[in-house]
């Protein structure tokens, strides 16, 4: 059967990174929180190398949570349907007309394009969003955004259970706001809280570079939250890399372990990252 052949391959996989197995030891009943953005999905093939490294993730013992965006398919369908969209502070504008948008891309579109990717590799993945099991409640972020919010109360009740039941969460970053209404959060401030929320091992945050860069572009392996907070004051930390870097800081502060930032478009990012010495990306740790 194909799923058969192919977990062998992934084993196999697995068994050359170089001394994996004290890194599958040290990961075993781990839970580590993925958020893969808009810009890192790209195709069908890195789609399916990505949904076979958590399917691979699972089978060791890990427990991986996915946590996406889709920016750029909000903004496609927003296109279509001629609806104008401005963002504040990287934070969609978000009024009635787009949340319904933004909620129908996310949660229909590209939550089930993941868990079907997941699932074809054998896994058993289960799409959600902030609002299943009030698993993110949220406050209104800022009366100027419209329906954006910000995590103001998780229940991460629901994610363990599915850890038990060997389920692979996928999530959807919209909140169940006070008054039943649906927010719109940020991908990377969703992934952070639901990360805090289950004081995770790791955040991983896939995005489209390689890592934090220093002025002179190259990548640092290794940070303290302290080098990040000089960065970004010094303007070498700019643009998207700012919110993400919060996040990154913010759930460190929410007891989260580490968290990584690296290019979820290379091949086995997330194995590389979790099983070899030298990682993928920049690490960021607590002071
Ligand atoms: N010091 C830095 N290191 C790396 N990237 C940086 C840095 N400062 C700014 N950036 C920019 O941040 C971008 C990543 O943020 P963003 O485009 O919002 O990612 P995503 O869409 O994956 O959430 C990079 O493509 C890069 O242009
Ligand atoms: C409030 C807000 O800005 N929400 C984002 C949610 C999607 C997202 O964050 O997607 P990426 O991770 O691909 O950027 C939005 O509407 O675009």
């Amino acid at each position: 059967m194909k799923t058969r052949a192919m977990n062998r391959d992934w084993i196999a996989t697995a068994a050359t990174l170089s001394s994996a197995l004290p890194y599958l030891q040290r990961y075993d009943g781990a839970i580590v929180v993925i958020k893969l953005g808009g810009h890192a999905m790209g195709s069908d093939d890195a789609m399916e190398s990505f949904a076979r490294d958590v399917v691979l993730l699972r089978q060791v013992g890990v427990n991986p949570v996915v946590v996406h965006g889709g920016g750029p398919m909000i903004n496609a369908m927003l296109d279509k349907l001629q609806i104008r969209s401005d963002f504040v502070g990287g934070k969609r504008v978000t009024d009635a007309a787009t949340v319904e948008v933004v909620e129908m891309v996310l949660s229909g579109v590209v939550n089930k394009r993941i868990v079907q990717a997941i699932n074809g590799q054998g896994g058993r993945a289960v799409g959600l969003s902030g609002k299943d099991a009030n698993l993110m409640v949220c406050d209104q972020a800022d009366a100027a955004l419209g329906f954006v919010g910000t995590p103001a109360q998780m229940n991460p009740r629901l994610l363990h259970d599915l850890f038990t039941n060997d389920v692979i969460p996928v999530i959807a970053p919209l909140g169940a706001g006070r008054n039943g209404e649906t927010l719109n959060v940020n991908g990377d401030t969703a992934a952070g809280a639901i990360a805090a929320a289950l004081k995770a091992d790791r955040l991983l945050l896939l995005t489209d570079v390689s890592g934090v860069k220093n002025a002179a572009g190259e990548v640092v392996t290794e940070l303290k939250a302290g080098q990040i907070r000089e960065m970004t004051r010094d303007g070498t930390i700019a643009g998207g890399m700012i919110p993400k870097t919060e996040t990154a800081l913010d759930a460190l502060h929410g007891g989260v372990r580490a968290a990584v930032i690296l290019d979820g478009r290379a091949p086995n990012a997330v194995l590389l990252e979790l099983f070899t010495e030298h990682g993928a990306g920049s690490i960021i740790r607590p002071d």
